[in-house]
């Protein structure tokens, strides 16, 4: 598992290192800028080999005590260093105060409102103006502070302006410094994945600074599967990987269902039945062999098939229609065989007038895979909160958004997006960032989410609890779009499956290796 953490987070295991005695602010604060000068070697080699000019950027709190310590080890090491303050030297926090002063024994500090750093030439620009401690949109110099166009820009901890709980820019996007590099230090803050962070972060590398691990964040980033959970056992037979029932829509629109139900049959639910009505039987006879058929005309016969034990879950929602969902979601919620449940598409868009009726028919062996107008529509007033412009640190998130929604819903909520996020109504909260070294552009595709959606089912068919379910299909997903590469499209996604399957026990090592890329570690330095 793989923690990422809030700004709150980072500070009480700071202040727990420090309490208990084995260290000290002021060694954290050195660690933290060696690790940014090792990073920024490792990064740029050309940089190590011979002395260099920087601009070190430093604001008003630690974030610009970072800084200085840059600026004392980079001279140490020859370079011709500019240091700009933003702020007044009397009002910097302890250790960022001894750490100006180390440095004023070495260089002078210009003060940022009255030195122009516009058009300086350096070859790296250090940002150490904000960081965790950001709590408004940057303005006046400090804005003209991330206007430099510097050949490298490294942003110490998050890149000025973004906000390290939502990785949303406080007021507009521009106002952010964008980084070719961001050293962040123990662990990613969530505002590296979330929003606008990949955007302005550029690579991010997760410097050791020997801070004791401790239990694990709220809030986790989806790690690969473990491939054992997936495998089939030697002497099950297809009943005992369960049974998926996926409903589809009427004549012409019954693709999206199919979409998804090869993908739930692909990622080993044992059976899966289209169930149809009357008018798409013969459309759908004709498109499938691996996957059964079923005549679902309406309430009654869905009631009487879910009947059948061995239907342990269902799919409802891709191409659906909305009246057809408005007539039998709620049949397959209330029946007393409770069958786990993936709503998505038109069986949410269905209560957008009367979203608590449906809320009060969910229940905890239900998920939810909203896109953003989808979600909007059952949540309306959660998500004009999260599009109301950010303008105070820490800023509502995604993460917070998606919480309030399954505690709402009372069930598992995924709500996609390329940081696709999936919270539980006890506040259990996951991050699958498809960013960095695991961006999925090719993902952006019509029918994508219908083998998602799929994914979930056939995982929820298998036995998966809802958030583990939710968890690997959106891992899953997105490997088999990187896998495919460019060219993808949905019906792509479960037919490369297989080779995404066989490749997990390698993949997963691979992945880490690649989220510590996006997430790159580099040794403790001291
Ligand atoms: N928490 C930890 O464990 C560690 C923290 N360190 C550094 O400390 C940083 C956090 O330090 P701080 O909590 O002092 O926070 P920051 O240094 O990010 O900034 C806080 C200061 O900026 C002011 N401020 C916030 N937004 C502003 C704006 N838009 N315009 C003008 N002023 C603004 C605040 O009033 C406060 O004075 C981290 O990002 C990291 O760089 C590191 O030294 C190592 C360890
Ligand atoms: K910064």
């Amino acid at each position: 598992m793989l923690e990422i953490l809030t700004a709150t987070e980072m500070r009480a295991r700071e202040q727990v290192a420090i309490e208990s005695g084995g260290v000290t602010g002021l060694d954290l604060m050195e660690r933290a800028g060696r690790a940014v000068v090792d990073a920024v070697f490792a990064e740029w080699p050309e940089l190590a080999q011979t002395p260099q000019t920087a601009a070190v950027l430093c604001g008003p709190g630690n974030n610009g005590g970072d800084g200085f310590v840059i600026a004392r080890l980079l001279k140490a090491w020859g370079w011709e260093v500019g240091v700009y303050l933003y702020g007044d030297p009397e009002r910097l926090p302890p250790d960022a105060r001894i750490n100006h002063d180390r440095w004023c024994a070495m260089g002078s500090v210009h003060d940022l409102a009255q030195a122009s750093v516009e058009g300086l030439k350096v070859a790296l620009m250090v940002d150490a103006l904000f960081g965790t401690g950001l709590r408004r949109p940057l303005e006046g110099v400090a804005q003209q502070g991330l206007n430099q166009v510097a050949a490298r820009v490294v942003a110490v901890d998050l890149p000025s302006g973004l906000c390290s709980d939502s990785g949303r820019v406080l007021g507009t996007v521009s106002n952010a410094v964008r980084a070719a590099l961001t050293v962040t230090f123990h662990a990613p803050k969530l505002g590296h994945v979330l929003a606008d962070g990949p955007a302005v972060c550029g690579r991010v590398m997760v410097a050791d600074i020997a801070l004791a691990a401790q239990a694990g964040g709220a809030v986790r980033l989806v790690a690969p599967p473990d491939a054992q959970s997936l495998t089939k056992a030697e002497t099950a037979h297809k009943f005992g990987h369960g049974h998926a029932l996926i409903l589809t829509g009427g004549a012409g629109t019954t693709g999206a269902a199919r979409l998804a139900a090869r993908a739930a049959l692909r990622i080993g639910a044992g059976v899966v039945t289209l169930g149809v009505p009357p008018s798409a039987q013969m459309e759908v006879a004709a498109q499938i062999t691996a996957l059964m058929l079923r005549r679902i005309e309406d309430g009654k016969t869905l009631y009487a098939a879910l009947t059948d034990k061995r239907i342990t879950a269902l799919c409802l929602g891709p191409g659906m229609g909305t009246a057809r969902a408005r007539d039998l979601v709620p049949v397959v919620l209330r029946h007393e065989s409770a069958p786990r449940v993936v709503l998505d598409a038109d069986a949410l868009t269905a209560f957008a007038d009367a979203p608590e009726t449906l809320f009060g028919l969910l229940h905890e062996g239900c998920v939810l895979t909203p896109h953003g107008g989808e979600f909007a529509r059952l949540f309306p007033d959660i998500a004009a909160r999260l599009a109301a412009p950010a303008t105070q640190g820490p800023a509502y998130s995604k993460v917070e958004a998606t919480r309030e929604a399954a505690k709402r819903a009372g069930c598992v909520v995924l709500l996609k997006g390329a940081d696709t996020v999936i919270a539980a109504p006890d506040g259990a909260c996951a991050i699958h960032a498809a960013a960095y070294g695991r961006a999925a552009p090719w993902l952006a595709t019509a029918g994508a989410g219908d083998v998602l959606a799929g994914f979930v089912a056939g995982l929820l068919a298998r036995g998966f609890p809802p958030m583990q379910a939710a968890e690997t299909a959106a891992w899953l997903h997105g490997e088999c779009a990187r896998c495919f590469g460019p060219g993808l499209i949905a019906e792509d996604l479960p037919e490369v499956l297989p080779k995404v399957l066989r490749a997990l026990p390698d993949q997963a090592a691979r992945a880490s290796s690649r989220m510590s890329a996006l997430l790159a570690n580099s040794n403790p330095s001291t």
